[in-house]
């Protein structure tokens, strides 16, 4: 049995009155691909700002590689790619090696040298989301889903062991979505531990090894056949609005 690398035990979230989270136990395992779903204001983003440290449980306790959250310090062992990366300002001046390189210093600080190894780091990253060809064009003029490959490769760039992502395919057309979710199989091979935000419920259900359903609470943790299987009207529930799986493909 794999090692738990997440663990959230009864926790509750509020934003001053309003409670964004109740009472959720919910894991990770080491080598899960989990897809997190849930309607609008659901709280996926609030869960994922309590798993980088950005927001503390108002209740209940978390712990991250079987250290208590307070304690855990090996930030580079989770990875975070964001919901609004794939909306960079195209004249930004940077290229996508100067790009992927940032993984690296906003955990070392600007200020340091790159050694022959970080660089090599940054050449393999940008090699494992298959942008080698791209290395040295600027970042503001690669297409949305091509930008979104190197921020994978950002936050690979530091080998993390869980990889966090908020809705990347966001603004991202149907073949590319094929493809970013063939990347994260072959990530997810590669023993990356996966948590994927989407609304693409048809597709995630296809790539990810359990799906987790939050609206609030937790509605359902489990096998994505399961999940594919239920009827709209089950899911329905959960979301608190009518929506049709079978027709849910962009
Ligand atoms: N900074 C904040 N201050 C107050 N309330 C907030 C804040 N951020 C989120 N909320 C509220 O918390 C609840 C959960 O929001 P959250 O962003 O976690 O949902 P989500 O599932 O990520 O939604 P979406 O799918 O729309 O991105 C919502 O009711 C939202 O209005």
């Amino acid at each position: 049995m794999n090692e738990d690398i997440v663990n959230m035990h009864s926790v509750d979230f509020y934003y001053g009155s309003r409670q964004a989270l109740s009472n959720i136990d919910f894991s990770i395992k080491s080598g899960e691909f989990i897809g997190l779903v849930g309607p609008n204001g659901g709280g996926k983003t609030t869960l994922i700002k309590l798993l980088l440290g950005l927001e503390k449980p108002t209740n209940g306790s978390i712990s991250l590689f079987g250290q208590s959250i307070e304690r855990f310090k090996q930030k580079n062992k989770i990875g975070y790619v964001s919901q609004k990366s794939n909306t960079f300002n195209r004249g930004f001046p940077a290229t996508v090696e100067e790009v992927v390189a940032m993984g690296l210093t906003s955990k070392k600080g600007y200020f340091r040298r790159f050694t022959k190894q970080d660089k090599q780091k940054i050449k393999q990253a940008i090699a494992l989301v298959g942008m080698e060809a791209y290395s040295h064009d600027n970042i503001g003029d690669l297409s949305g889903g091509q930008q979104q490959r190197i921020f994978i490769a950002r936050a690979l760039v530091s080998d993390p062991e869980l990889l966090i992502l908020d809705e990347p395919t966001v603004g991202v057309d149907a073949e590319n979505v094929e493809k970013f979710f063939n990347l994260l199989h072959e990530l997810n091979k590669k023993n990356i531990t996966l948590l994927l935000v989407t609304h693409d419920i048809g597709t995630m259900t296809h790539h990810a090894s359990q799906v987790v359903c939050l609206n609030k609470t937790l509605h359902f943790h489990g096998d994505p056949k399961v999940f594919q299987e239920m009827t709209d009207q089950e899911v329905s529930q959960f979301y608190g609005h009518q929506l049709n799986l079978v027709s849910h493909q962009h």
